[in-house]
């Protein structure tokens, strides 16, 4: 089952005001719409970004990474629209649309609606209305509104790849949002409990009430990991996920990377989750001679399930040989990849110990490496 999360980011966000359009104004330290993106990161399989032609330097700076991108419409449905042609052959099953301007959106929404979609063809988060509601004019009370069965809709809203795409194609305009359109071709859509953190960033007051949302649910997580590989007999040493020719081998039950050992330690150190032995016993054969992405694939999925995204890694090698500084970048790429980062939040570096201890005498590599990890 393949997955997409189509953010619309081309609308001017002419309420919020501010000179520039609010996704690309910062908010607790990050633009909005960088917050946006994270969310979804590690959720689903491709993401779409619908930018305004007007944003000339975000389609500049999007374009270097993996993120889908789209040109936006004149109103929201059209963005979503040019969103969902973008997907038309990646063979996607679900699609979640969501607003650039809910940076708040919750890991427990996500799931919420992409669960709903098991049985729901259409599936949103929905406030039920608590406060009564009035009709009003001129400053003045006219009248007032049953609230019972009222809702306030947010986003992400998720639907059948094909369904929501016919609907939008059948759609006269004019739309709220796509929950309307959905209906309008006849698909019944369940509703998921929202959030009142989920706020739809619109008029400039808005802002810091959504950097108190941010500042009171940043939940940030250090780990540290260290680990020792003795030398043995071989020609190479697997670091970090890179092979390193050397005149001698690393010792070990799985293939030995002592970097990556380190980092996945550092991850389950975050976590609370105990340690690579816990969750790979060296007693079980088949780890035997492992490649050691396993474990740090497996760290990084424990960190996905239990709400947290990795905001970066640090590690040192700890070696007089081999030398270090020709492989780093490719070693920094490879656990990139491995974590689903950017090689800007991946850090190798390496360190001899002056010839002194177990490394010194060039018996062992150690490794030691801290991950951040922040509550997504
Ligand atoms: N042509 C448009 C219009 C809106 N949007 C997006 O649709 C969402 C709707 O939220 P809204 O608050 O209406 O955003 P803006 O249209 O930017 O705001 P405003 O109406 O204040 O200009 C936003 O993520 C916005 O970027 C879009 O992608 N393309
Ligand atoms: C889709 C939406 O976020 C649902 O609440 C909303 O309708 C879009 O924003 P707008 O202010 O109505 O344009």
């Amino acid at each position: 089952m393949t997955t997409a999360a189509i953010i619309v980011a081309a609308g001017r966000g002419s309420r919020a005001g501010g000179g520039v359009p609010k996704q690309w104004r910062s908010l607790a330290g990050r633009r909005v719409a960088d917050w946006t993106i994270e969310r979804f990161r590690g959720q689903v399989d491709h993401i779409v970004l619908v930018l305004s032609d007007e944003d000339s330097a975000a389609w500049e700076e999007f374009r270097e990474t993996d993120l889908i991108l789209a040109a936006g419409g004149t109103d929201r449905a059209g963005s979503v629209r040019n969103g969902l042609a973008a997907l038309a052959d990646r063979n996607v099953q679900r699609v979640l649309i969501h607003d650039v301007a809910r940076p708040c959106v919750t890991t427990r929404i996500i799931t919420d609606v992409l669960n709903a979609l098991e049985t729901c063809p259409a599936a949103a988060p929905g406030l039920a209305v608590t406060d009564a509601l009035w009709v009003g004019h001129e400053q003045a009370v006219t009248g007032t509104q049953d609230r019972s069965n009222l809702f306030a809709a947010q986003t992400p809203q998720g639907f059948h790849y094909d369904a929501i795409t016919a609907a939008h194609a059948a759609h006269p305009g004019g739309a709220a949002d796509d929950v309307e359109v959905a209906r309008a071709a006849g698909l019944d859509v369940c509703i998921v409990p929202g959030d009142a953190d989920n706020l739809k960033i619109t008029r400039p007051e808005d802002f810091a009430r959504a950097e108190r949302i941010m500042g009171t649910e940043m939940d940030v997580r250090l780990g540290n990991g260290y680990d020792v590989h003795r030398f043995g007999d071989g020609d190479h040493v697997i670091l970090c996920g890179v092979k390193v020719p050397h005149d001698r081998g690393l010792q070990g039950h799985s293939d030995a990377d002592v970097g990556m050992h380190a980092v996945t330690d550092a991850i389950y150190g975050a976590l609370a989750q105990g340690d690579i032995g816990q969750h790979f016993p060296p007693s079980d054969p088949q780890w035997k001679g492992a490649a050691s992405e396993i474990f740090l694939r497996h760290a990084v999925e424990l960190a996905g399930q239990m709400g947290y995204r990795i905001s970066n890694v640090d590690c040192t090698l700890v070696c007089e040989y081999p030398k270090i500084g020709p492989y780093a970048p490719a070693m920094r790429e490879k656990m990139s990849e491995i974590m689903d980062l950017r090689a800007d939040q991946v850090s190798v570096k390496a360190t001899t110990s002056e010839r002194l201890g177990f490394t010194g005498r060039s018996e062992g590599i150690a490794s030691l490496a801290t991950a951040c990890l922040v509550k997504a």
